[in-house]
């Protein structure tokens, strides 16, 4: 049964200061080794705008943040799924949630689909993701030695559609990195995972940014791990930090067989391309 872990992040604007971040956080891995760590979401640059995000962002398959995180992947032997970082798309990036094997090969990509343009009553006050953001245009699921992986992010957890898409495509577990907001957070963050956890039969593993960033915005914190049975497993309330969980499929299958939830379904999801 596989170990995964989610990483808490208090994400600066920089990359050397994030490296750094990133770096303590891996040699605080537990002695029960993970198979799979997950970053939050905009783990390389937050909370510093648009040009900001400009300066990191990288052509898919190169650059000084996919480098290191290929090597950190090799070097702990561990698949580590990069939360997002901005990867160049035409003049825009995409937020792009990369899995890296225990190898340190880019095998699987997933760009934000649901971008986050919402006003919320906090001192950031609007979000307008889409204005420097390209949203994607896939679902993905991907296959790895501890489940079937579907991936989603952050404000896509708002969106149950895209997560029965996931698992009517196999899903087993879905990361949701994420930057949630600390008001909507402490109103919708649990709610929302339990739930997409419980409906679908999943596990929910999402990794989020926690306390105040470069331009004064804040974030919830409490990365958790859901089993599919919706009970929190393991939970980083706040500060950064690491909570981890092992996976047992025998109890997925269990809830699967006992409320087969899937077949009884009466609706059909379909994906709408732009
Ligand atoms: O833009 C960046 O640098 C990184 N991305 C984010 O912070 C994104 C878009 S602004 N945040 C969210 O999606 C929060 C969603 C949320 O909090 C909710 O659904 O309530």
């Amino acid at each position: 049964m596989a170990t995964v872990s989610v990483l808490q992040m208090n994400s600066g604007a920089t990359w050397a200061e994030n490296k750094a971040k990133v770096e303590a956080l891996f040699a605080q891995l537990p002695a029960a080794r993970p198979q799979l760590v997950l970053l939050p979401e905009a783990f390389s640059c937050f909370g510093a705008g648009e040009a900001n995000i400009r300066q990191h962002a990288e052509p898919l398959g190169q650059g000084p943040v996919q480098e290191y995180l290929s090597a950190l992947a090799k070097q702990h032997n561990v698949w580590v799924l990069a939360g997002t970082l901005p990867i160049l798309s035409g003049t825009r990036y995409a937020a792009a949630s990369l899995l890296f094997n225990a190898q340190g090969a880019q095998c699987a990509r997933y760009d934000k689909l649901h971008l986050f343009d919402a006003a919320v009553a906090d001192n950031t006050k609007q979000y307008r993701e889409s204005r420097y953001t390209q949203p994607g245009s896939q679902v993905r699921v991907v296959d790895t030695p501890f489940g079937r992986l579907g991936m989603a992010i952050c404000y896509d957890v708002r969106f149950p559609e895209l997560f029965r898409q996931l698992r009517t495509e196999g899903a087993e577990l879905i990361s949701l990195p994420s930057a949630f907001t600390k008001v909507t957070g402490k109103a919708h963050w649990d709610i929302l995972i339990r739930a997409r956890a419980i409906e679908n039969q999943v596990y929910m593993l999402a990794p989020n940014q926690w306390g105040e960033h470069a331009d004064g915005r804040e974030t919830w914190g409490h990365s958790m791990i859901v089993d599919p049975w919706g009970v929190v497993v393991a939970q980083q309330s706040s500060g950064e930090g690491i909570a981890s969980a092992t996976l047992d499929m025998k109890a997925l299958e269990a809830v699967r067989a006992n409320m087969p939830v899937l077949a009884h379904n009466r609706f059909e999801v379909r994906f709408i391309h732009e």
